[in-house]
Formats: structure tokens, C-alpha cells, sequence
């Protein structure tokens, strides 16, 4: 087990800043996800940690130790990427063996820890297969297993689950998130999947640009996010521009349509003006009475349909409706919308930083 603390640290390419001044704190047995679309210097931070990229300022230290002048393989890591990167002319078994051969660990033990390794993922009726007669699913097992027999101080894992297919991804990411939960093991993982990052995370950091946005548990990242980048980046949402207003003491939004909702125990008091809010799909539902608006798709998904609407503004809402109807409205039907305020999110219009000043959610 191992806290990792990042601190000022700084990365340049040929003179071309890919993280410029990033602190991140990682807690012992946690499961950390860099989060972010593609370029946003995930997989750079990662190679930071485990010693294969050069640090242009800044320190990282393990357990309170700076590591900055270690080695990879003084680092005591355990690594799984996207090419499952198996031996291929080694069985699964041997493959899981290889790292405790080489820290000259005896036959005995060496054989009870790869089973258990194999085990813990679900692999061991498959030891003595080798990498080409295994799933793409199974390769990433036995990756998984091969990172963790070391016992290795952290695990960093790459994007692990890229090239399986939508089902296994699911499926990979229990079994990622059993096997580390049992090993109790310091994890950071990297994808840019926000959904894998939520199911499988303790906390989240979002990137972009080679800067962190937040640090939060997925709860609090998709409750409250805090700025505009990352209420878009996770999950869906709509943004729409609207005016706060005071009245009798009460904080009012004005959703046009002579409609107006009060929000005085959802935002400070001291906000005023134009605003953008975050309307996630679930806090919208059709009513008898609300926002006009015309219905211009439907999308039945089964457990649930999604429906895109065009307010009088000329603005899309895109909401969801649980019923077992496959279709509920005709396209250009007027439908009646309602918000829930409590789950509103609000962002200064023109930076985009949340204003919700540490409300819990
Ligand atoms: N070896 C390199 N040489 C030069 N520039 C690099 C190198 N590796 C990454 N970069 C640049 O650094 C930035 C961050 O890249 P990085 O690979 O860390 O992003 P990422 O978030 O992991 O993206 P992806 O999800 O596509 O893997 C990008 O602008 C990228 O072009």
C-alpha cells in the first residue's frame, strides 16, 4: 500500500508543455481515474509515475519518499495497458510466473501465488493455455493477474479495457475492480471513458489540457461539477442560459415562457444576473403544465426512452421518460416540461466556473 503525492509537477515535450504545474494527492488502497478526452496528457501523468517519462519540474513522492531519480523498475509497479503484452509462446500460467522467477521466488510459493493471481481473475481453469489461444477478455485477465502476483506497491493501468468489446468491457472492470479491492493495492487508472470511470472509481480526476478540472468521488464529479467543462465531459447534460432574480427574499430563476422557479435553498443568495445552468436528461419530466416545448425525436432504448425536445427559445432538451410505451409522443407534439431544481447546476456565464460555492449533493 502506497500514497503517491504530486506536487508542482511539469512536463514538456520538445519545449511543448503537455502538464504544466499539476498536484494530485492518491490515498492508500484508493482506486484514482485520470479522466479526459483524448490528448489531455492522461497517459503522460501515468508514464510520470512509473519512471518512463522525464519530470521537467516538480516531485512525485511515494509514501512521503521522493522517487523522482528511481528507476522504473525501482518503483515497485505493476503495470497493465491497452496491448495485453503477453508472452506469447508462454502459457498463462507461466506468464503470471515470469516476474516472480525473476525476483527469485521458490518453485512452492511461486505455484500458490500464480494460482491464487489466476484465481483472483477468474483464469485458473486456463493456466496452461497460451496468449493466442485465449480471448481478448482472457489475455487482459491474465495481464491483470501477471501485474498483481509481484505484489507490486501500486498498479497503474492504461486505458486496460480499450480493445474489448462493450459487454466484456463491463465485465472486465467488475473483476478489475474485485481483484484490486482484494489485493487492497493503490491504483491509477486512465481512460477516457467517463462511464468505465465512474463504475469502477473511489475518486476521479478530471484532466483537460494537461490541467486537473476536479477531484471527486463520481457522485460528487456528476452532482457538482465544477465548471462547464466537466458537467458536459460527464454523463449528458443541456446548458442553458437563463437570469437569477430577487424577490420577497427568494432567489427566482426565469425560465422564460412567463415561467419562473424559485431556487433560494439550492444557491447562494449573493448570485445574481445571467447564469448558465446544467440540466442533467433526469431532471427534466413532462407535466401538464411547465415550458412549452415541441417533441422532435424519440429514441426508445428499452429500459427507457430518450425524447429531444425544441423549447420556445428554439433550444433542445433532451430528457428521459421510463415507461414501457416504445412510443410516447408524435415527432412535433407539444409537450409541457418540468425542472428539478434540486438538481440544477449553475456556472457563471462567462467563465464557466460553478457558483455553488461547496453545496453538498
Ligand atoms: N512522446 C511524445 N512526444 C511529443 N508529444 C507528446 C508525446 N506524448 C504525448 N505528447 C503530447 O502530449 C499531450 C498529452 O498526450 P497524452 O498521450 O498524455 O494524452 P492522453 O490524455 O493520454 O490521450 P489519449 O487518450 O489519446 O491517449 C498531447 O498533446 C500529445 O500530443
Amino acid at each position: 500500500m502506497t500514497r503517491i503525492a504530486l506536487r508542482s509537477l511539469r512536463k514538456e515535450y520538445n519545449g511543448q508543455v503537455a502538464v504544466p504545474n499539476l498536484d494530485l494527492d492518491i490515498s492508500n488502497g484508493e482506486f484514482f481515474t485520470l479522466l479526459g478526452p483524448s490528448g489531455c496528457g492522461k497517459t503522460t501523468l501515468l508514464r510520470m509515475i512509473a519512471g518512463f517519462n522525464s519530470i521537467e519540474a516538480g516531485t512525485i513522492s511515494f509514501d512521503d519518499i521522493v522517487i523522482n531519480d528511481r528507476s522504473p523498475a525501482a518503483r515497485n509497479i505493476g503495470m497493465v495497458f491497452q496491448s495485453y503484452a503477453l508472452f506469447p509462446q508462454m502459457t498463462a500460467a507461466k506468464n503470471v510466473a515470469f516476474g516472480l522467477q525473476t525476483r527469485n521466488v521458490d518453485k512452492a510459493e511461486t505455484t500458490r501465488r500464480v494460482t491464487a493471481a489466476l484465481e483472483s481473475v477468474h483464469m485458473a481453469h486456463l493456466k496452461d493455455r497460451l496468449p493466442g489461444e485465449m480471448s481478448g477478455g482472457q489475455q487482459q485477465r491474465v495481464a491483470l493477474a501477471r501485474a498483481l502476483v509481484i505484489r507490486p506497491a501500486m498498479l497503474l493501468m492504461d486505458e486496460p479495457l480499450s480493445n474489448l468489446d462493450a459487454k466484456l468491457r463491463v465485465e472486465m472492470r467488475d473483476t478489475i475492480r474485485e481483484a484490486q479491492r482484494e489485493a487492497g493495492i493503490t491504483t491509477v487508472y486512465v481512460t477516457h471513458d467517463q462511464e468505465e470511470a465512474m463504475a469502477v472509481s473511489d475518486r476521479i480526476a478530471v484532466m483537460n489540457l494537461g490541467v486537473v478540472q476536479q477531484v471527486g468521488s463520481p457522485a460528487q464529479i456528476y452532482r457538482n461539477p465544477a465548471n462547464r467543462f466537466v458537467a458536459e465531459f460527464i454523463g449528458k447534460t443541456n446548458l442553458i442560459e437563463r437570469e437569477l432574480h430577487h424577490r420577497n427574499g427568494a432567489t427566482m430563476l426565469d425560465l422564460g415562457d412567463g415561467v419562473s422557479v424559485d431556487v433560494t435553498s439550492t444557491i447562494p443568495s449573493t448570485i445574481t444576473g445571467r447564469v448558465q445552468v446544467s440540466v442533467r436528461p433526469e431532471a427534466v419530466s413532462a407535466a401538464s403544465e411547465g415550458l412549452s416545448a415541441e417533441v422532435v425525436a424519440e429514441t426508445f432504448l428499452g429500459s427507457h426512452s430518450q425524447i429531444r425536445a425544441q423549447l420556445s427559445t428554439g433550444e433542445t432538451v433532451e430528457f428521459l421518460e421510463f415507461s414501457r410505451r416504445a412510443a410516447l409522443w408524435e415527432r412535433g407534439e407539444k409537450v409541457s416540461l418540468q425542472l428539478k431544481t434540486d438538481m440544477l447546476t449553475y456556472f457563471d456565464a462567462e467563465s464557466g466556473v460553478s457558483i455553488m460555492h461547496g453545496a453538498q449533493r
